[in-house]
């Protein structure tokens, strides 16, 4: 009877009376006996010579019995319920509206921004731009603001100036820092297209939010824009910059549409850092007190 050759045309037998039946074997109240025909005649094939009472309790092991829809094994002891899923889990399978909002907006960016990657590789449909693009890139690059500017305050010899670049110094200083801390954090990779070949960047500048050269370019500008006198055409200009710049990265395959609205923003936040947190002879002497031989 509980040959292996029976016992897989005793469980045929059993699914077919339940398809008949209009309800599964495992949950209808008909061909029990099937079942339970079904596990031991199963077991005794894994195990020749295993004991019914084995055979029993692994019955109770088995996912329907589990499940509590059929009493296989009465004596066997009640298991405990599975562990509750981690919270994240739960949130993808009810994603809230903010949710679902934050990842359409994320996914029609990724889409914008892969539509506007036209100078990420040479042989893409404005790759001939690629050259004006990376100039651009290095125009707002932070290595050459911060030798331009400690330069700059090397030469300088009024102490207006000093105050100014100074400041500009402490700026760049803590754009670098905050990008680098956002970047570590957040760690968004860089868009797929994107060829990774800037000139001169952190290990953290393998991720992409915020862009590190639109933060700079929102802070530059700002700062310049407040404490230079310029004339009209030129503060235009500078704008124009800012602007241009932030685009380029996107138009590189550098950055998600994102990534550059954001360092816009940022930049700007830091801007006003700065504006609150001035230094001057007055708050730092010691600082000042540097060019005192000159
Ligand atoms: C090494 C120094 C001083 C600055 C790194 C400048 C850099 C490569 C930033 C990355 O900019 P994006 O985030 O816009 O790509």
């Amino acid at each position: 009877m509980s040959s292996p050759r029976r016992s897989v045309d005793g469980r045929a037998a059993a699914s077919g009376a339940g398809a008949g039946g209009g309800g599964s074997p495992a949950h209808g109240s008909h061909g029990g006996g099937s079942i339970r025909f079904e596990f031991q005649a199963l077991l005794s094939n894994r195990s020749p010579g295993a004991e019914p009472s084995a055979a029993r309790l692994r019955a109770s092991e088995s996912p329907m019995h589990r499940r509590g829809s059929f009493p296989l094994a009465p004596a066997a002891a009640p298991q405990p319920p599975p562990p509750p899923l981690p919270e994240e889990d739960c949130m993808k399978l009810n994603p809230s509206f903010l949710g679902i909002a934050l990842s359409s907006l994320l996914a029609i960016d990724l889409w914008v921004s892969k539509r506007m990657g036209v100078c990420a590789r040479e042989k893409s449909s404005w790759g001939s731009a690629r050259p004006l693009m990376k100039l651009l890139e290095i125009s707002g690059h932070g290595v050459l603001w911060l030798a331009g500017t400690a330069y700059c305050l090397y030469q300088s010899d009024s102490w207006a100036g000093r105050e100014v670049l100074v400041n500009l110094l402490f700026a760049l200083l803590l754009d670098l820092v905050l990008v680098a801390l956002l970047k570590g954090l957040v760690r968004r990779r860089r868009p797929s297209h994107n060829q990774m070949d800037m000139f001169f960047s952190f290990s953290v500048d393998k991720y992409s939010f915020p862009s590190g050269h639109a933060t700079r370019a929102a802070l530059v500008s700002r700062f310049i824009l407040h404490h230079l006198v310029l004339a009209i055409p030129l503060r235009v200009l500078i704008v124009l910059w800012a602007f241009i710049l932030g685009l380029s990265r996107v138009m590189l395959g550098r950055h998600n549409v994102t990534d550059v609205a954001f360092g816009f923003f940022l930049g700007y936040i830091q801007y006003s850092i700065v504006d609150y947190f001035w230094l001057s002879p007055f708050n730092i002497p010691a600082v000042f007190a540097l060019w005192s031989h000159k």
